[in-house]
């Protein structure tokens, strides 16, 4: 297995061993001694699928006071995946670090609880599965803008397709603004 830290603290790219033979490959998705060494040891408690078309985008989203960590990967299809800090005060407010996940790369993400998640699909479908930390509240749920100005994410395209609630989300300094 491969790691690649990345420049926001605790977020992860895992490249899992691939045991490729004539019958197609095998891999361990989650294993819980060896994610627990790179400090992803907080225990799992919902599993996630949901399948996208081209263009849609799902984000930025987080739980306020039961905020989620997230194990993500794409079994299908091809997605652009993008963590972001809206933590006032972190070293690394307002960047992002965006990362190619896919059937293809078999590359998972781990986003600490406290970052916010989102991401667009380039491929046709994308069926995208996640390891959730805490547990889906959707009275708990809050959001910034897919096209927040400040982090200004470098999403594939501009038109994407969004939720009813995904257009309405606070930009971050709205977001911040709100806090005081
Ligand atoms: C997230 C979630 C949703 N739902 C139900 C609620 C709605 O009836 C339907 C779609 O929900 P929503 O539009 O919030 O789904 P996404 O836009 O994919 O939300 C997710 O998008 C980004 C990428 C994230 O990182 C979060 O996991 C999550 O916010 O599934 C559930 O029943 N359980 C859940 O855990």
């Amino acid at each position: 297995m491969n790691v690649i830290e990345t420049a926001l603290p605790g977020v992860l790219i895992i490249e899992p061993n691939v045991f490729g033979d004539s019958r197609g490959f095998f891999l361990e998705s989650y294993q819980a001694t060896r994610y627990q060494k790179l400090g992803i040891d907080l225990p799992f408690v919902q599993d996630n699928h949901s399948r996208s078309a081209r263009g849609v985008l799902r984000g930025l989203h987080f739980q306020v006071t039961k905020p989620q960590g997230k194990l993500v990967r794409v079994v299908s299809g091809e997605i652009l995946d993008v963590v972001v800090d809206f933590q006032p005060g972190s070293e690394t407010f307002g960047r992002y670090e965006a990362v190619v996940l896919s059937a293809e790369n078999h590359r998972q993400l781990y986003v600490p609880p406290g970052y916010a998640h989102g991401f667009a699909v380039i491929s046709e479908s994308a069926d995208f599965l996640y390891k959730c930390t805490d547990y889906y509240d959707p009275s708990d749920e809050a959001g910034i803008i897919w096209n927040d100005p400040l982090v200004n994410v470098a999403w594939p395209f501009s038109e994407p397709l969004l939720s009813e609630k995904d257009r309405h989300w606070p930009t971050l300094e709205q977001y911040v603004e709100s806090l005081s």
